[in-house]
């Protein structure tokens, strides 16, 4: 038994729209034919085979499967938070055709068994591929390096490593990670944040944080780390991730590494693109996250440095917490927010209807650029021919309002809740077989099923 062959009729391609504030409608309208886990025929007006589910694509947008380099799946270990079924059918539902899950389980994915762990539940879920990222030190204590080449070599073949949620502080560790992970051409993704600069620290540092009463967080807590990683990369000559990169210095920072040819890539999240520290006046913790949200100018910088190329991708640092710990005080709230399912509508809203950005440009961001300092295999340069059949359709259309039913993994802290957003992902195939049907996430043991059915097929 194969999955069922698909016929997407009509659908405008991100990739065609290379102008910035271009109409999607401008652009061709394309035919995609899907067997056997790839696009098998592309062309206008293709005719309906017996046994083919068509979908009509009118009016929507179609990109390569969405990519997230910063998911956080909780399992094992937090599983009252999110699992690896519900965070990739929070996936699905926002596009996601595959996604990186940090480290910081319990316990931690420091060793071989953890990340193949990990990687097992993803594959038998289906819903989208997980791709484990190790962790930098044991226990993310920051003391010894874990077994990254033991991690590298199993069967997770893990090439990004990251002790996300925590910094690699010491400068001789991050040296040796570097020199580590060179070896096998994988990357450090550093969450730059000087541990003794922020400790206590509840938002960003500056005259609201004083005005507020909250420990401050400055922004050269974030930049001093980044300024010293990127030396340390040039000199080893391995390659270097900026996590959740969020205030206008970083930026210059980064800015100044790519001219000096230093091999680091950076990444924004969506709620730094949108989101300011203005919001932490209402104290509720739904606005508290790490790095805390900065000022109106950082956000602005942030645009602009996407549409500049100095930030490289955009990753949703999808952080689920259970009620208990959002629905408190501030200074005890965890730090973090969802964010698979609303990724895009902040793509579109910040980027692509400010003109910042073309529809090319944002699959670049949010699915091949990701894919590559991922060193994702499989994951299809373009919707062509030959090429493995992962992509999401989008109605780019009329603004909505952000409800708790868009929600789809365990968790609710979004702080979009009540929001009207632009854009509607409307269907999701994975390896050919759809994950997100009409808006509506494909039954569990539907999705299993096909999952088996295309690895058996060796779609990738
Ligand atoms: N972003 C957050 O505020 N929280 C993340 C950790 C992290 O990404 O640093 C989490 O794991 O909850
Ligand atoms: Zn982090
Ligand atoms: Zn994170």
């Amino acid at each position: 038994m194969s999955n069922p062959d698909l016929l997407i009729r009509g659908a405008r391609l991100a990739a065609d729209l290379t102008e910035r504030g271009a109409d999607p409608r401008s652009a061709a309208s394309v035919d995609l034919r899907i067997s056997g886990g790839r696009i098998v025929e592309r062309g206008a007006e293709l005719q309906p085979r017996e046994g083919e589910r068509v979908i009509d694509a009118e009016g929507l947008v179609a990109l390569t499967g969405l990519v997230d380099l910063h998911t956080h799946l909780r399992e094992p270990g937090f599983e009252q938070s999110e699992t690896v079924l519900t965070g990739t059918r929070a996936a699905a539902a926002g596009g996601f055709t595959s996604v990186f899950a940090m480290a910081n389980t319990m316990p931690v994915q420091d060793t071989a068994g953890v990340v193949e762990q990990v990687q097992s539940l993803g594959d038998a879920a289906g819903y989208a591929t997980v791709r484990p990222i190790g962790a930098v030190t044991e226990d993310l204590a920051g003391e010894r390096l874990s077994e990254i080449g033991a991690m590298a070599q199993s069967r997770a073949a893990v090439r990004v490593f990251s002790d996300d949620g925590k910094c690699v502080h010491d400068p001789l560790l991050m040296r040796r990670a570097l020199e580590y992970v060179k070896t096998f051409d994988g990357v450090i993704a550093q969450h730059a944040q000087d541990p003794r600069l922020t400790e206590g620290s509840q938002m960003n540092e500056g005259a609201l944080s004083s005005e507020l009463g909250l420990k401050g967080w400055p922004a050269v807590a974030e930049e001093s780390i980044i300024a010293r990683d990127v030396l340390l990369a040039e000199h080893i000559g391995a390659r270097l991730h900026i996590c959740h990169l969020s205030t206008a210095g970083s930026v210059e920072v980064v800015r100044w590494a790519k001219a000096r040819g230093v091999q680091v890539t950076a990444e924004v999240t969506p709620h730094h693109l949108i989101l300011t520290e203005e919001l932490v006046r209402s104290y509720d913790p739904r606005y508290k996250v790490n790095p805390p949200l900065r000022r109106e100018e950082d956000v602005r910088a942030l645009r602009r440095a996407v549409a500049e190329g100095v930030i490289d991708i955009i990753a949703t640092d999808h952080a689920p917490h259970p009620v208990e710990a959002k629905e408190c005080e501030w200074d005890v709230a965890a730090f973090g927010m969802v964010g698979l399912e609303s990724a895009l509508p902040i793509a579109l809203l910040t980027l692509v209807n400010e003109g910042h950005t073309s529809w090319a440009e944002l699959e670049t961001l949010l699915s091949q650029k990701p894919a590559e300092i991922g060193r994702l295999e499989g994951h299809p340069a373009a919707l062509a021919e030959g090429e493995s059949a992962d992509l999401v359709l989008v109605d780019p259309g009329g603004a909505s309002e952000f409800d708790l039913a868009r929600l789809r993994g365990l968790s609710v802290n979004s702080p979009y809740l009540g929001m009207e957003l632009p854009g509607r992902v409307a269907y999701t195939v994975r390896r050919g077989y759809l994950t997100l049907d009409g808006g509506a996430l494909v039954e569990t043991a539907t999705v299993a099923a096909a999952a088996a059915t295309a690895a058996l097929e060796g779609a990738r």
